[in-house]
């Protein structure tokens, strides 16, 4: 049942208190409302406005700017190490959280991202072969999250994706694309002419995702019949809502948890512009936080959980003195470079900038959800390696090990995005750069203090430079020679200077540092570690460190952040989470 004011719940106790009905909330809404003799109440900040056209059509999903109302509308303090640029970090405020806005790509992370987990946590549930089932169907007795469905334009995928790795009985619906650009079959061109640099994957989600698909409609995107499939859409769909088990309250903001004896047993929210008045609700048997990387940190140190000198030195009363809290934030970084491209007629501007273009297509979705607003930001990813010869290369190897968790984990990501008219991004999913949540002392309740910590390592400079030589390599395929107009911008200077004999990377570097973006995949600030470890924030079960009845279930608790996109690997390890709190005996 859905709630807008608190008034309206039917009780102020629940076995279960999930707080954030994100990505990961709403999955464990779901599962541990299966037991009708469970309830579970979920306390979401944002609205449940999941049918706005902004989130429901994959198209908009990059138009979703700072500002709106369904983002929390983060922004660093500035960064040192890139100039003193601050970065506007977006986060879902709205049920589903991230998964409402985010670009929907769908990538599970590679076998070695979860053997690492296992590895640093001690806890073998963690390791690849173990987690397949959470993912997709190979032990029935295991929830899955992935419902592989036909794309919306039910186009023949046969041989374009290994149905071996997929699930189709899951939750939440998973596709390829449903429109193909004129892009695709010049992406497909170049993946061939340089298939030695760019080797060709037939599915990027079977463990070993080296590589970039040969084939026009390839990415694999939470999206069911055209439109997105979040976590409110899926986990939280109509049937699930109907359960008497389960209450959602939405607009509902939570400040702390609190508790006796190191037991937490109580969540105060307070309902912005609704009723200001706080409110407390208690919880039976474990209260869940799933506010997401930047919000979890939040509340668990005004809540007293974190470095015990900071909350004394903030007047904080300390509940656990846990210095990892807040710390360890890790964030992909990308950089891209456009080029033109003459008498393109399907770039994404052709719908951006005519609005009768963008009428038409918005009709044919609204129609039977088809066309080109059924496809998100792009048809085509490559997961790559560095090129391990370079001497830059040889030396982060020297001094970090190889910075992915194994041989078959990628470093660097490429998306060619069919916008501006063409642009090569390339993300650095190995980042050794680390961050920090803080409270802000005159403000514990505002925003955060967001020092997202990029470049803090050199090395990523130096992965970044590879990055960009990577971007400049792929273009420099014969297709895009013959189909594409010069580069534009900042990178049409690199291109024209000296960077083949090593002169020009002051250029690059400086390239870099003004141009790094995010693709909003931050994790990390209540990392997992092994039980009885010195550091860390929750254990492998979730459970956070030296207290009961709480866990943390998000982004957060990742202690290295995945080779890919991270939204499957929330889902993850939310259905595993609930595996675990469903067998825990209270
Ligand atoms: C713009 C964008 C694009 C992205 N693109 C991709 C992509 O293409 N593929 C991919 O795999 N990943 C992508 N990601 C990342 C991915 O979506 C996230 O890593 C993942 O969804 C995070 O899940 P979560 O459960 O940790 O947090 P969220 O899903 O963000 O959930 C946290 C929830 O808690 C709520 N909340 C926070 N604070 C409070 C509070 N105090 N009280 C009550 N509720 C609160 C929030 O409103 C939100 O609903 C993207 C993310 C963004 C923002």
């Amino acid at each position: 049942t859905l709630y807008t004011e608190f008034t309206q719940l039917p009780s102020t106790t629940y076995d279960y208190i999930v707080i954030g009905g994100g990505t990961a909330g709403s999955v464990l809404a779901n599962r541990l409302t299966e037991d009708s003799r469970v309830d579970v109440l979920v306390l979401e900040a944002g609205s449940a406005d999941t049918e706005a056209l902004n989130l429901t059509v994959p198209f908009f999903s990059s138009s979703i700017l700072p500002g709106s109302k369904f983002d929390w509308n983060f922004t660093t303090v500035p960064q040192t190490a890139m100039g003193n640029r601050t970065i506007q970090f977006k986060q879902g405020h709205v049920l589903g959280g991230s998964s409402s806005i985010n670009s929907m790509l769908y990538a599970c992370a590679s076998s070695g991202d979860w053997n690492r987990l296992a590895r640093v946590t001690g806890d073998s549930g963690w390791s690849w072969d173990n987690l397949i089932p959470y993912f997709r169907k190979v032990l029935l007795t295991v929830q899955q999250n992935e419902k592989f469905v036909a794309p919306a334009d039910n186009h023949n995928t046969s041989g374009q994706y290994d149905p071996a790795v997929h699930s189709t009985s899951g939750v939440n619906g998973v596709s390829l694309p449903g429109f193909s650009f004129s892009l695709d079959s010049l992406v497909t061109e170049a993946v061939l002419e340089r298939s030695t640099e760019f080797p060709p994957v037939l599915d990027y989600n079977s463990g070993y995702p080296l590589g970039i698909g040969k084939f026009n409609r390839w990415t694999q995107s939470t999206i069911r019949d055209g439109k997105r499939s979040s976590a409110a859409t899926s986990y939280l769909g109509e049937t699930f809502m109907d359960r008497k088990n389960l209450h959602v309250l939405v607009g509902a903001t939570v400040s702390t948890v609190s508790g006796s004896q190191h037991h937490i047993d109580s969540v105060t929210f307070s309902q912005p512009g609704i009723n200001d008045t706080n409110v407390e609700v208690k919880s039976l048997k474990e209260v869940i936080l799933s506010a997401g990387t930047m919000n979890t940190p939040k509340i668990l140190l005004n809540s007293g959980i974190g470095d015990a000198n900071v909350l004394q030195s903030m007047n904080i009363s300390v509940v656990i003195n846990l210095p990892s809290v807040g710390q360890n934030l890790t964030d992909h970084t990308a950089i891209a470079g456009a080029w033109n491209r003459p008498n393109v007629t399907d770039s994404l501007e052709t719908w951006t900038n005519n609005a009768t273009a963008a009428a038409e297509a918005l009709n044919q979705w609204s129609t039977n959800h088809t066309g080109p607003f059924t496809d998100g930001l792009t048809n085509r990813i490559g997961f790559l390696r560095l090129n391990e010869s370079s001497p830059d290369v040889i030396n982060i190897f020297d001094t970090y090990g190889d910075p992915a968790p194994q041989s078959n984990s990628p470093h660097l990501q490429l998306i060619p995005v069919n916008s501006g008219p063409v642009t090569f991004s390339a993300v650095n999913v190995v980042p050794i750069s680390r961050g920090s949540v803080q409270l802000n002392s005159s403000d514990p309740f505002g925003p955060p203090i967001i020092d997202i910590g990029y470049y803090t390592s050199q090395a990523d400079i130096v992965i970044m430079r590879q990055a960009v030589l990577t971007i400049i390599e792929w273009a420099s395929a014969p297709v895009w020679q013959e189909n594409l107009g010069g580069p534009i911008g900042p990178i049409a200077d690199i291109i024209n200077s000296d960077i083949g004999n090593g002169t020009d990377m002051n250029l690059v570097d400086a390239f870099i540092v003004a141009n790094t973006f995010t693709i909003n995949h931050a994790v990390g600030t209540a990392g997992m570690s092994a039980k009885g470890a010195s550091y860390g924030v929750v254990n492998p079960d979730f459970l956070v460190k030296g207290l009961s009845g709480l866990r943390v279930v998000d982004a957060s608790v990742f202690p290295f952040i995945p080779t890919s996109n991270t939204q499957a690997p929330v889902y993850a390890i939310a259905e595993r989470a609930a595996d675990i709190i469903k067998a825990y005996k209270h």
